[in-house]
């Protein structure tokens, strides 16, 4: 997405509380640019997946949903990606346009068997209302008709998406500049090139515009990679598990610096090496490296985008 990346290269020129080290960026690109770490879409086999189109809705739901899981020390990603799974298993109907504007948080908390409130539960039940409400409203119901009004095009996808659903609108003004990260929204279109193996729904012709997706874990990879270096009080923040606030200096810095510290290590392995990596393919390898370690400290802000 053209405006994610121009505008995150925005912050990165004006940052403070977070900066790019170039050094860092050729250390980690010499370390790998011979064999980017390949990991497979949904290795850990967790996805529902019918090769249909009640796929496209349950990685709708699933990424309508997918944030902020760090407030409950046991809840993470896969228990959301699961757990939908195993409802829309139980019954195909889970997730028709009219079920997802009716439920109650206790419902969802039933649907995904956790035995306690959901983080930003009134929220996510909120958001699931306005997946059903608009899906009927514009899409015949439908999350596969708005992949097929998007002719192949992944970032026709993801700013159908934005514009016609709130939750999914992921940008802040940062310094008097508006930076769009819109996470979720390609995240979306990235799990349906992935769910698909870029075929049927998942046919894009221009998946190498979306960028990575600046969630909570690729931040704090990439500072331990040396790529990110925070100030000493943003340090200090993150190391005293303090809350970071929606749309601050600090939070733009962590998520937008990481957007555009992926895509000079991309310059980078394509000007030594040639190759064309996709941001997807590195956000993956940076994702399941961060989460395969759970000493891992990341920023924690109460977010609905991420
Ligand atoms: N950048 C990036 N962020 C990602 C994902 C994924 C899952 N990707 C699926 C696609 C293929 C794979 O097989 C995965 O199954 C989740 N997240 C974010 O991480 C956080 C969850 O952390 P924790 O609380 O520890 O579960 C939360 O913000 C969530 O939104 C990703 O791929 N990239």
């Amino acid at each position: 997405m053209e405006e994610v990346r121009a505008s995150s290269a925005w912050v990165a020129s004006h940052s403070s509380h977070v900066t790019i080290d170039s050094e860092g960026i050729e250390k980690v690109v010499e370390s790998v640019e011979n064999s980017i770490p390949k990991v497979e879409w949904n290795y850990e086999g967790i996805h529902y997946f019918d090769n249909g189109p009640l796929t496209v809705q349950y990685l709708f739901v699933l990424d309508a949903l997918n944030f902020c899981f760090w407030p409950d020390k046991e809840l993470n990603y896969d228990d959301l990606a699961s757990g939908l799974k195993e409802a829309l298993q139980n019954d195909q109907t889970a997730f028709d346009a009219d079920r997802l504007q009716k439920y109650t948080g206790p419902e969802l908390r039933k649907l995904l068997k956790w035995p306690r409130p959901l983080p930003l539960e009134d929220e996510r039940v909120r958001l699931m209302h306005e997946v059903g409400f608009e899906l009927e409203r514009s899409f015949g119901g439908k999350a596969s008709n708005i992949v097929e009004s998007c002719e192949k095009s992944a970032a026709k996808l993801v700013s159908t998406i934005a514009r016609h659903f709130p939750g999914f609108r992921d940008h802040t003004v940062y310094k008097g500049h508006q930076v769009f990260l819109y996470k979720r929204a390609q995240i979306f279109a990235a799990d349906v090139w992935g769910a698909f193996k870029g075929k049927g729904y998942g046919e894009f012709s221009d998946v190498g515009s979306i960028t990575i997706f600046a969630d909570y874990i690729v931040p704090a990879v990439l500072q331990q990679f040396g790529v990110l270096k925070y100030s000493s009080n943003l340090d200090d923040i993150i190391k005293g598990n303090k809350e970071i606030g929606s749309g601050t200096e600090e939070e733009v810095e962590l998520r937008a610096c990481s957007v555009y510290a992926v895509e000079k290590m991309r310059d980078l392995i394509q000007k030594r090496t040639g190759r064309q990596v996709l941001s997807v393919e590195l956000d993956l390898w940076l994702w399941a490296y961060g989460v395969s370690n759970p000493a891992l400290q990341h920023h924690r802000t109460l977010s609905i985008y991420y």
